[in-house]
């Protein structure tokens, strides 16, 4: 039976928010392959639609464009070869620079017979028509020119590794990307995209930029950066993961029909139907007790706009209330805001804990001044998380948000109903508090294999920050759920940003608390729809369009036409490449906690099927709905 349009938008946004590890991707070829389908093919020709709508939107003309593809032994070159041979096919003037010692056959036949031409750099290849390098000076020579030809080239086609990629790069293949990509590390330039080819040739990766982790998400050694990622079948968890996720430019997603239904994935992402699904709508019966009641333990004598804007951010975030416990002058700050707050303890769902609260040693530093006694509360309530674990009553009290001063109080022993929120520095702290040791640079680099293993030593969710902020967590299997959630600009990283961000959290939290007590698993979840809307709220208080990650742009096969309708329609009228978008404007914390209800607001009348509701606001000539409907956040 034909899937309804409901049933086929459903299963496009399971495939573009759903990464797969490189073994769960040769499972799910495995039965197309057993079936015959010509797999790579398919690919083959999504790619060369993909690389001709990137030529003509960078204002060339495929038929005469100077094309390099750099292709490796296995099948990701084969991908390459056969995409290069339709392009060739096309009156492309197309090199293949073959970077191991065979090339695939049936691609290398396709390619040569399309009139394309092939140099080899190792001097050991054995590629039928093609002499390889007699000795290592003509080597390094031969690599000299063809790096040449790559910065000459109008698209240079990157087919050198896959999923099949074992560690960093080396070799040959290495040496390509450091001349061409980068070394190591991020290249050092502005979060948002320029159009595409400005700056040099374009660069169209295959499968995965070669060099990046496919599983873990790093950047072990050299890569190219590329303009455009096409992944085949499904997405790969170093497409949706920090780092590898930031130099992978815009990606597309090739639609094979994969089968996913049996697969948990690696790693998932918070979209837009998923965090209205988790948002509580009000009811007639409500009060504002039975809406959630954040209490807050945040701000300090010593910081006092840490408990204001932790505040704001909570009270917006769709709950009945908020208790603020703290000093009096914070108390009074945050009263001339938001007067209905209620001061001191009481019955809460969620606590915020710790933002603008000192650490132990800050404190100690500040003298007497420092002494508030908000961390003794807090110590206070942690030990409490702790003693209901111990007691196997872990939904006694309420869940709790952990951030900044709160991260050096933890009990040893944390279940998944408490969330810590650090930020790089905080993390390498509080793993080397459980005996690693580590830096903040270092989780920068590995941020899943840290946050898996704060995970496994705290027993608490983590969330850990960034353009792409990652939420790692309890599954109730003996993998941990690992979600991402980029929908946010860079503009993000600004003072109090966290502190908005962890009001958010427990709005989240205090909304859904019922749920909460019976399924500890959907804490990732809901840390993750928060960060959605604080990524959100961000980018509608700085009006642009960047955001440190964008859902795949999805290829069908059996219509590659629609693709070049789609490219269209996903671009800004003044953009002029697949990846160009507008930049927006920088954005202080008070602004992401005032555009919380309006994000909010906006994520559940969607859910509803309200699309008019969006609709009217742009008629209204509202620029932050407008915005919101161009962005490829829906499907
Ligand atoms: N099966 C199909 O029909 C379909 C396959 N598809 C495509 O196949 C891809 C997977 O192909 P794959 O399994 O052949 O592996 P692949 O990514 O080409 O890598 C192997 C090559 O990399 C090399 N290499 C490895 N590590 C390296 C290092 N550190 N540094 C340097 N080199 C290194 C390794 O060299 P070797 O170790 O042999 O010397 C070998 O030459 C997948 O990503 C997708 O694009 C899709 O189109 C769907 C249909
Ligand atoms: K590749």
């Amino acid at each position: 039976m034909k899937p309804s349009p409901d049933e086929r938008r459903e299963a496009r946004r399971t495939l573009a928010t759903s990464a797969y590890s490189a073994d769960m991707i040769r499972s799910l070829e495995q039965p197309f392959l057993d079936d015959g389908v010509p797999l790579m093919r398919i690919a083959a020709g999504s790619l060369a639609s993909v690389a001709d709508v990137m030529l003509t939107q960078a204002g060339m003309e495929p038929a005469e464009a100077r094309i390099v593809l750099l292709a490796g032994a296995g099948n990701n070159g084969g991908d390459g070869l056969y995409a290069s041979a339709d392009l060739a096919g096309h009156g492309a003037d197309v090199t293949v620079v073959a970077t191991g010692r065979s090339l695939h056959q049936g691609g290398l036949d396709a390619l040569l017979r399309a009139g394309g031409v092939v140099t080899a750099l190792d001097p050991q290849a054995a590629i039928p028509g093609c002499e390889a390098p007699t000795g290592p000076d003509q080597a390094s020579e031969e690599l000299d020119q063809a790096v040449d030809l790559c910065r000459q080239a109008d698209l240079i086609i990157d087919a050198m590794t896959g999923i099949g990629l074992k560690g960093a790069l080396r070799g040959i293949p290495a040496a390509l990307a450091a001349e061409l990509g980068m070394e190591s590390g991020l290249p050092d330039r502005p979060a948002w995209h320029y159009p595409a080819g400005q700056n040099g040739p374009l660069v169209l990766a295959v499968d995965t930029p070669s060099g990046v982790d496919i599983d873990e998400g790093t950047l072990p050694g050299a890569y190219i950066p590329a303009d455009v990622t096409v992944t085949m079948g499904a997405m790969k968890p170093c497409l949706m993961l920090p780092p590898s996720a930031y130099v992978c430019g815009r990606i597309v997603l090739v639609d094979f029909g994969f089968d996913t239904s049996a697969l948990v994935p690696s790693v998932s992402c918070m979209n837009a139907e998923d965090c209205a699904g988790l948002l509580r709508a009000p009811r007639v019966d409500d009060t504002k007790y039975s809406r959630g009641v954040v209490g807050l333990v945040t701000g300090s004598a010593l910081y006092h706009g840490a408990g204001l804007l932790s505040s704001r951010a909570a009270a917006s975030g769709n709950v009945g209330m908020i208790r603020y416990c703290g000093p009096e002058q914070v108390g009074n700050l945050i009263l001339q805001e938001l007067p209905e707050t209620v001061l001191g303890r009481g019955r809460v769902e969620s606590w915020v804990l710790g933002s603008g609260v000192p650490t132990r040693q800050a404190q100690e530093a500040a003298g007497p001044e420092g002494q508030d006694g908000q961390r003794d509360l807090i110590a206070d309530i942690l030990n409490r998380q702790a003693a209901d674990l111990d007691e196997d009553d872990a939904a006694a009290d309420p869940p709790v948000v952990a951030d900044a001063g709160a991260l050096d109080l933890l009990p040893d022993r944390l279940g998944p109903r408490t969330v810590l929120t650090p930020h790089a520095g905080e993390m390498a702290a509080l793993l080397n508090s459980h005996g690693e040791n580590v830096d903040g640079d270092q989780v920068m680099a590995e941020p899943l294999r840290w946050a898996v293993r704060a995970c496994q030593l705290t027993g608490a969710t983590i969330l850990l920050k960034g353009a792409i902020t990652l939420v790692v967590g309890e599954d109730g299997t003996d993998r941990p759920r690992v979600m991402t959630t980029g929908f946010g600009p860079a503009w993000l990283s600004t003072a109090g940003s966290g502190d908005v961000l962890s009001g958010t959290i427990g709005a989240m939290l205090a909304q859904n608390a019922g749920p909460i007590q019976d399924d500890a698993t959907l804490m990732v979840d809901l840390t993750a729809a928060a960060a959605f809307l604080h990524g959100l709220a961000g980018s509608l208080a700085s009006g642009g369009r960047q955001t440190g990650w964008e859902q795949p742009l999805i290829f069908d096969p059996r219509k590659p036409q629609d693709f070049a309708d789609l490219v269209a329609e996903d671009n800004q009228p003044e953009g002029q490449g697949v990846v160009a978008g507008h930049m927006g404007q920088p954005i202080r914390a008070g602004q992401v906690a005032d555009a919380l209800p309006r994000a909010i607001g906006l994520v559940m009348s969607r859910a509803e099927g309200a699309a008019e509701q969006i609709d009217q606001s742009i008629q209204d000539g509202d620029d932050a709905s407008q915005f919101f409907e161009n962005s490829s956040l829906w499907f």
